[in-house]
């Protein structure tokens, strides 16, 4: 049985991924924190869980490829910078990243890629979400995972089309585009909305988490996916066979 290590362990997620491990009879070998053992955990856990920080993110793929032990990446916020060195990380060790691990949201990207593909140019694509007042980054990880299905349906590159943050006099939308918008506040776990707007009708694609669980055994699920398998890069689709 696959014994895992959480990094972030303190911290919502971090303790909902305990919570399920402990509900599913999964071990957890320990966790760390801000200034914690990483190398130390590695060392003793089958797989990593990482749920922290991007700063974190080096650090924690240096331990992982210095114990040979695999790593699910859910953390949010990550720059191009950190993706080069998933990558590089993957080279070694085992390692799926994503920013939602959740079944309803990586269907979710599946229609939305769909709804793209199929949708021509005039059917203008704005992607709104919504999380707790204490999230730390926007858009969010899964926003811009459902903004890579969008502009990989249409054909597009998300970092040329993408607006993010639009204030004061934007002038007229841009064709083709893909837009952000981001709500902060109280207790959402996470909600996800993809919108398709022609000239006379609208289609929306949604999906709202209701709490952290749906999250934290969709970690757990890629966690035992992934031990074993050979040194690559891995998504959230291929976990669940979408
Ligand atoms: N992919 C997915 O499905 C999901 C992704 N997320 C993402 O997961 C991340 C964590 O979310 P959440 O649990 O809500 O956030 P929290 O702020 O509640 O928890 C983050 C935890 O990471 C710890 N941490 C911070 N820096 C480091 C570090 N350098 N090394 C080790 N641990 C560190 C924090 O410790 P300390 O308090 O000591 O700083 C804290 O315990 C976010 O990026 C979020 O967007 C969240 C839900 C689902
Ligand atoms: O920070 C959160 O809470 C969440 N983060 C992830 C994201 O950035 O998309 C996933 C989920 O929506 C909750």
């Amino acid at each position: 049985m696959t014994k895992i290590g959480i990094i972030g362990s303190q911290g919502r997620m971090g303790q909902a991924i305990a919570a399920a491990a402990e509900a599913a009879g999964v071990e957890v070998a320990g966790g760390v924190d801000k200034d914690g053992d990483v190398a130390a955990l590695a060392a003793k856990a089958d797989v990593l869980i990482d749920f922290s920080s991007p700063g974190a993110l080096e650090g924690n793929l240096d331990a992982a490829m210095a114990a040979g032990v695999p790593v699910v990446i859910g953390t949010t916020g990550l720059e191009e910078r950190h993706h080069w060195l998933i990558d590089s990380a993957a080279q070694n060790i085992p390692v799926l990243q994503t920013g939602n691990t959740s079944l309803g949201v990586t269907l979710l990207a599946h229609l939305v890629r769909e709804a793209a593909s199929r949708l021509g140019e005039d059917w203008d694509i704005e992607i709104v979400e919504t999380h707790h007042r204490m999230k730390v980054d926007a858009p969010s990880g899964t926003a811009l995972l459902l903004g890579e299905a969008a502009a990989e349906g249409r054909g597009i590159a998300l970092a040329d089309n993408s607006e993010r943050g639009r204030d004061g006099i934007t002038g007229k939308r841009e064709t083709g585009t893909i837009g952000f918008a981001a709500l902060r506040g109280g207790t959402v776990a996470g909600d996800h909305s993809v919108l398709f707007l022609s000239d006379s009708e609208r289609l929306t694609l949604s999906h709202m988490a209701e709490n952290r669980s749906i999250f934290a055994k969709g970690a757990l699920r890629a966690a035992e996916w992934v031990q074993g398998k050979s040194a690559g890069r891995y998504t959230m689709p291929e976990v669940l066979g979408l």
